[in-house]
């Protein structure tokens, strides 16, 4: 699955793209084996394995002036946005930012430096695995119940080659790579959840049926500018928006495991539209300008 599908993603953001990988599909379905999986082995999953290509990448290219990798990680439990690795951090609200596009005010993020790379990212998603949200289901002892978002954003500059193109100078380059691992969906009449499972439950179907219709909307034949995509309608959604139809390169995958029939076809269904959305992703680079990543020289 890594080289068939996460591989190519973690190319796209070294060159400057921004990418996302989604995994989607119903409680118990592998979503969170799939995105972290065990911290060594074969059973890694796409997370671990991407920061280790991404650090390979790096030492292939001495060329490269700067390369700053940060990694950030947040919740969206019951329709709050957390910070996973601060704890106590809640309620934070999501802004758009001209250059960095949707983000979520005051989260942390902390820089990420290839020698130690493996035991700090392990050390991140297990800080941010004892804060989630999880809780023992009828479908899964360990079931997420809230959507997370690991985020690493990079800024890379290296001298351009010149040319009337591209001067001679700075070539910066900013883009941000989103591992989303996504609470599962659950059908309350068969999982019989009560009380605060029962909450939980309403928020996490909720916001997926708001990805389901933003999905709707932007596969619905409408020409692109007379269309209303519903993405206000949960925070996943306002958060995803760029990888939702906007400059990203994303991909979804969907989970399903063989003993659930009918969930197994809805997410088959679901899937099988989520692969008409139309991203128009470009490279995010700008020549010969000041950035934080220079001054801090
Ligand atoms: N491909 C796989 N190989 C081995 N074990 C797996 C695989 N997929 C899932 N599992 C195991 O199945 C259980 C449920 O998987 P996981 O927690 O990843 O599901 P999930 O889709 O994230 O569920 P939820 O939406 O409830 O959080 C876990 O114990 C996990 O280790």
């Amino acid at each position: 699955v890594y080289d068939a599908v996460a591989r190519p993603a973690v190319s796209s953001t070294l060159a400057g793209f921004n990418a996302s990988i989604i995994a989607y599909g119903h409680t118990g379905a592998g979503k969170t084996h799939t995105m972290e999986g065990a911290p060594d082995g074969a059973q890694r999953g796409i997370i671990p394995r991407a920061v280790a290509d991404i650090f390979e990448h790096r030492s292939a290219r001495p060329g490269a002036r700067r390369f700053l990798v940060r990694a950030s990680y947040l919740q969206i439990y019951n329709e709050v946005l957390s910070d996973l690795l601060k704890p106590g951090r809640n309620g934070l609200a999501i802004r758009e930012d001209r250059k960095k596009g949707l983000r979520a005010e005051g989260l942390s993020e902390w820089v990420v430096r290839s020698p130690q790379i493996s035991s700090q990212v392990d050390g991140l998603l297990r800080r941010g695995a004892e804060t989630r949200a999880t809780a023992a289901t009828a479908a899964n002892d360990a079931s997420s119940r809230s959507h997370a978002v690991f985020c690493l954003t990079f800024e890379q500059s290296e001298a351009s080659g010149g040319g009337e193109a591209c001067p001679r100078g700075s070539v910066f380059r900013s883009s941000k790579l989103n591992l989303v691992d996504l609470a599962g969906s659950e059908r309350l009449r068969v999982s019989g959840a009560s009380g605060q499972r029962l909450e939980e439950c309403k928020y996490i179907n909720g916001s997926l049926a708001a990805l389901g219709n933003v999905v709707a909307a932007l596969t619905s034949g409408t020409a692109r500018h007379a269309r209303h995509v519903p993405y206000r309608d949960s925070k996943l959604t306002r958060l995803l928006a760029d990888s939702l139809g906007g400059n990203c390169k994303t991909t979804m995958i969907a989970c399903v495991a063989a003993a659930s029939m009918a969930e197994t076809v809805s997410t088959l269904k679901f899937a099988s539209r989520a692969r008409h959305v139309h991203n128009s992703a470009r490279i995010n680079e700008q020549i010969d300008q000041r950035t934080a990543l220079e001054a801090e020289r």
